[in-house]
């Protein structure tokens, strides 16, 4: 069975990527290229990183007026990207219009609320009402705009699944239970995570910054 975890690869240096990538493939179901990657490598970074055969979840939360977005999804459609990321908040014609914008084999899906932030950082964004009300509106915002998920935390992820048995979860701000949360608020173990209905979990840090990455990766596997 095909692996849910994905390796984040958050470098600019297109050798560090290809030796990450490389010692943990076998343990992982796909890479996630970010901004910092995608800035400084651009589609030539992406190529080079499928060339190793596995998923890539191009992961550019992109969040701009409809047409600018539709446009964009446009000139990423020859990578080809498994998945790929808008922000909810960029409202229903701009989540339409992303989703008719890529290809058919990408999915597009809506980041929520990010998982760095908590209720408070929220409400300084004038969000009024509780952070999980705020993800499941967003949950259902993208579904009734055609998108086939969302990324949300692992706090809100069973009631998003509940509310949207068929959809696609992303969960990013796992930690293994002994793992240093840095600057992410919002977060569960793996295994929490995939018991609550995440359809892939996104890891980064707890396997890239780790001495051994691919037994990292594997630590994490053997807890799912
Ligand atoms: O869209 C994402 O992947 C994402 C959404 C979110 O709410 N939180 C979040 O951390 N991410 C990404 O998930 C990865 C998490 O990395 P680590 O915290 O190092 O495991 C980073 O690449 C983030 O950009």
């Amino acid at each position: 069975m095909t692996s849910p975890l994905y390796l984040a690869i958050d470098t600019p240096h297109l050798d560090a990527a290809l030796t990450l990538a490389q010692r943990v493939r076998h343990h992982v179901g796909g890479f996630k290229l970010g901004l910092e990657f995608f800035c400084a490598n651009g589609h030539h970074g992406v190529h080079e990183v499928a060339k190793l055969g596995l998923p890539i979840f191009l992961d550019l939360k992109l969040h701009d007026i409809p047409n600018t977005v539709a446009k964009a999804i446009q000139a990423l459609r020859p990578l080809e990207p498994a998945v790929l990321t808008v922000h909810a908040a960029g409202g229903r014609a701009m989540l339409e219009e992303a989703k008719a914008a890529a290809g058919l084999n990408t999915k597009v899906v809506a980041v929520t609320v990010l998982t760095s932030l908590d209720s408070l950082d929220l409400a300084d964004t004038g969000v009024e009402g509780s952070l999980h009300d705020q993800v499941v509106r967003l949950a259902s915002l993208a579904r009734e705009s055609g998108l086939d998920g969302i990324v949300c935390s692992g706090h809100e992820v069973k009631a998003a699944r509940n509310a949207w048995p068929s959809g696609f979860f992303v969960v990013p701000g796992v930690r293994p239970s002994n793992g240093k949360t840095g600057d992410q608020k919002r977060v569960v173990t793996p295994a929490q995570a995939m018991a609550d209905g995440a359809s892939i979990l996104v890891v980064g840090r707890p396997i890239s910054q780790s001495e051994d990455p691919d037994l990292a990766a594997r630590e994490i596997e053997a807890t799912l």
